[in-house]
């Protein structure tokens, strides 16, 4: 078994129930590709880190989304992921809501259940560029997994993993990974919902 799925193996049993996770669904090459996608499009820059809504506008004040805030299609190289994601099995059907968020060394996401009644069931995360760490925390006990999500993977939160358990990513300059200290360099996620509204 090579070093690398050893790994992956190992992340897995880490996972909460409910979460899956999967190395190398973007090659090399759909990286290069959706990351200069994503750098001609305009930031939102009013968080601690940049983020990109599509399909529809989460409000994070409010933490909900409106039928209001439809903004319209996937981009096509989005709509393609989404396709992916269909085809995999993970969605039943393309899901119409991307948050893109972009993360520098030393920045993350506080602890948080993505809006319940907002988004369906699924929802998974595409890891671009830099390695780092997500922490789930069960609510109501003690119980904690650390993964790490490897560049060009994806994770899926569904289930109990979804909506018992909350996950961050540390913001931190580098993480534990093998046993060494790695230190981060940018990273991208494209996070996929469905949006359900009422
Ligand atoms: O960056 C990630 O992989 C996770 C992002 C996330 O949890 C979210 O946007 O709700
Ligand atoms: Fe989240």
């Amino acid at each position: 078994m090579s070093l690398k799925s050893k790994i992956a193996t190992t992340e897995e049993l880490r996972l909460p129930p409910g979460a899956r996770y999967l190395a190398g669904f973007i090659d090399l090459s759909m990286q290069d590709v959706l990351i200069a996608a994503v750098d001609q499009r305009p930031w939102i820059e009013d968080l601690k880190r940049r983020v990109q809504h599509y399909g529809y506008r989460y409000d994070y004040r409010a933490r909900t989304v409106t039928p209001d805030a439809y903004l319209g299609l996937l981009p096509q190289w989005a709509s393609d992921l989404a396709g992916r994601l269909v085809s995999n099995g993970w969605f039943e059907k393309p899901p119409d809501q991307l948050i893109v968020n972009e993360y520098l060394p030393g920045q993350g996401i506080s602890a948080h259940v993505d809006c319940v009644p907002c988004f369906g069931d699924v929802i998974v995360s595409i890891s671009l560029l830099s390695a780092c760490e997500m922490v789930f925390k069960e609510r109501g006990t003690d119980q904690r997994r650390a993964v790490v999500l490897e560049p060009r993977s994806a994770l899926l939160i569904a289930g109990p993993a979804r909506s018992d358990w909350t996950h961050e990513i540390p913001a931190r300059k580098s993480d534990p990974i093998d046993g060494q200290r790695v230190p981060r360099s940018r990273r991208l996620s494209l996070t996929f919902r469905t949006v359900e509204v009422s």
